[in-house]
């Protein structure tokens, strides 16, 4: 009888400490109040947008910090499908990807977490976080109720979603809220039953008691389409809006609720070939404060905006194709090396007007280092080194083949094929769909010849004989991240003309370029076949920085370079385009920098390497119309 007594006892103490725990973590909307409740109690967030996979993971910790120690409670995070899923059904979560890490730091550091799982989340992210893989099916409609999307989101949610369930605040974690898709009235579908279909995935993961929010324009046509019954409507905008016109949109969608602005652009992206964009401070400050004396919940996008490592940036196609850059500094309150501002310290002075900011210094900025010049060597040409880029060898087909088609989605791809007849005089080689995606680099017998690039150059002039080798390295700049043309397939899309001949009988060369340099067989005292030509068409080049004792962020600055891609230590740290700019520095984070061992610098250009053959590691950043 008494162990059955101390039985009944227990399981009503453990009930009770449950009902106790649960009924004290809640994170809910007071519809009367029209506010949001944590515990029961008013509670309003003052956010930063920071994205961990633009941040290396040995810097998490450090970013963190800087965002609390500037008055934020919560932070907002974007969960890139595509980082997560590079192939389909395999998924990663480790090192740079390990989200449940990135959410324990911010919890250790006191920081709340507005998550943004998508699965589509723009974020000027390549193809806006969606997996390329997606676009086997040509007549798949993304981001819409189509079965084969929808599956493939399905089983994508049904991993992260039963992952993040533990990490709800109300089940001890600190993910407050969580974005349905993003921006959705802003896309073409307007597809309510996708809305209503993502709507059921997420409460079926996550329950009934956790906020769903969206986020749109601040533009009734844009509300209509992207707000739903059941997820609470949030608007997005930056400097240039009157607030008291967009919260009442808002109110139009959300009567009764928080008032809240998911995304305050404290700065705003940039294009390669534009110039830097700025956002003034005072501008930032002034509407912040305005909005925080009317009681609204505001997340600032960027708070830290970091880097597109790798191949990872997005595009832009309004009239034209316009790839985003390789630094996402956004001109936010925290630089890309994670720099305090001047408009974060302004920004601070205004949010300890509302809240107690936490007492004590700002974490300085990252110790930066000048490790000098370093000559560099060429390797060889991208041509002559196929069998280490492409061991399986090539694809043949009658006509090309897109990059989705032999399934490799990001970097380079070479096309080869012949010149078909005798071409004694200059003759146009053309795209005539428009369908180089997105650049190529022209090739005949090894001689460069000049690039193609899409919207801009869809001819280029060759000459040669007949059976000469006719060699194309086609370029993924990065696929595009809104609007309609998400479904950005890339390659040679369409047959190529020459004069009047149709090319055909291609060899196709997938490239794993970032796995030979992983491997370090591309550095320097490794030569190609000899058969080198000059310094002009794709090629690598490598060279080594002595260590210094001291493992520093630094720059890599590659004056009188043209194009390509930069690897540190066999780490892809992005594309450079100083002859296109504005940014003419790529961020090597310390934790790419050797303190004892040789550093490895690999560089593929694509088109003309500088004569000197020299890069230079400096200690500031230089995006043009950038103080520095
Ligand atoms: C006029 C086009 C508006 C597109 N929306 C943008 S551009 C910068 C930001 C980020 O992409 C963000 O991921 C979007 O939600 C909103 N936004």
């Amino acid at each position: 009888m008494a162990s059955q007594a101390l039985c009944v006892c227990a399981c009503v103490c453990i009930t009770a400490l449950i009902n106790s725990v649960s009924a004290e973590r809640s994170f809910t909307i007071d519809y009367s109040k029209d506010c949001f409740l944590k515990d029961g109690q008013y509670f309003r967030y003052v956010s930063g947008s920071v994205h961990y996979s633009r941040v290396p993971r040995f810097y998490w910790k450090d970013r963190l910090m800087k965002m609390y120690m500037g008055g934020l409670n919560a932070i907002q995070v974007y969960v890139p499908w595509n980082f997560h899923e590079p192939v389909q059904g395999m998924y990663s979560f480790e090192g740079d990807r390990d989200l449940e890490h990135f959410l324990h730091l911010a919890n250790e550091t006191g920081l709340l977490v507005i998550l943004r799982p998508g699965p589509y989340i723009c974020a000027e992210w390549e193809m806006g976080g969606l997996p390329a893989w997606l676009l086997h099916n040509p007549n798949i409609i993304l981001r819409s109720a189509d079965s084969e999307y929808m599956q493939a989101v399905g089983d994508w949610l049904a991993v992260l979603l039963t992952k993040m369930r533990p990490w709800l605040y109300q089940n001890g974690g600190n993910i407050i809220s969580l974005q349905v898709e993003n921006e959705y009235g802003s896309y073409f579908a307007c597809d309510h039953n996708y809305m209503r279909s993502l709507r059921l995935l997420f409460r079926n993961f996550l329950g009934e008691d956790v906020v769903l929010f969206t986020t749109d324009g601040n533009r009734d046509k844009e509300l209509a389409c992207g707000s739903l019954q059941g997820l609470y409507s949030t608007i997005d905008f930056g400097t240039d809006t009157n607030i008291s016109d967009a919260f009442l949109r808002q109110r139009r969608f959300e009567p009764k609720g928080p008032l809240v602005n998911s995304e305050f652009y404290t700065g705003w992206l940039d294009h390669w070939g534009d110039d830097h964009t700025t956002v003034d401070t005072q501008k930032v400050s002034k509407m912040l404060r305005d909005m925080m004396s009317m009681g609204a919940n505001v997340n600032m996008y960027m708070f830290e905006g970091g880097t597109n490592f790798g191949y990872w940036n997005g595009a832009d196609h309004d009239t034209r194709f316009r790839p985003v850059v390789t630094s996402y500094d956004y001109d936010a309150p925290l630089s890309e090396a994670g720099d305090p501002t001047d408009k974060l310290l302004a920004i601070r002075d205004v949010i300890k007007d509302f809240r107690d900011v936490p007492v004590g210094p700002m974490p300085p900025a990252t110790p930066k280092m000048a490790y000098g010049f370093v000559m560099l060597q060429k390797i060889g040409n991208v041509s002559g080194l196929l069998d280490m880029l492409s061991p399986q060898g090539p694809l043949k087909s009658l006509k090309p083949l897109t990059f989705e088609e032999i399934k490799q989605y990001y970097g380079y791809v070479l096309y080869r094929t012949q010149l078909p007849r005798d071409i004694p005089d200059q003759t146009p080689l053309i795209s005539p769909l428009n369908g180089i995606h997105d650049r190529a680099y022209v090739s005949v017998n090894g001689v460069y010849q000049g690039v193609m690039e899409r919207d801009i150059a869809l001819v280029i002039n060759v000459t040669g004989r007949e059976g000469d080798q006719l060699d194309l390295l086609v370029e993924n700049m990065g696929r595009v991240n809104f609007g309609s043309k998400i479904n950005d397939y890339k390659g040679i899309l369409g047959n190529l003309i020459l004069g009047n001949d149709v090319l055909s009988d291609w060899l196709i060369f997938p490239l794993d370029i970032d796995g030979v340099i992983a491997n370090g067989w591309l550095q320097s005292g490794w030569r190609a076949d000899g058969k080198e030509v000059g310094d002009v068409g794709p090629s690598f080049y490598s060279g080594t920085l002595k260590p210094n004792g001291v493992s520093r962020d630094t720059f890599i600055k590659l004056t009188g370079w043209t194009k390509g891609q930069v690897f540190i230590n066999g780490v892809n740290v992005g594309r450079f385009w100083p002859e296109r700019g504005p940014q003419h520095t790529l961020y090597v984070p310390a934790s790419l920098i050797s303190a004892t061992l040789i550093n490895n610098i690999t560089v593929l250009e694509l088109e003309r390497a500088v004569y000197h053959r020299r890069v230079v590691f400096t200690d500031r950043p230089q995006l043009d119309n950038m103080a520095v």
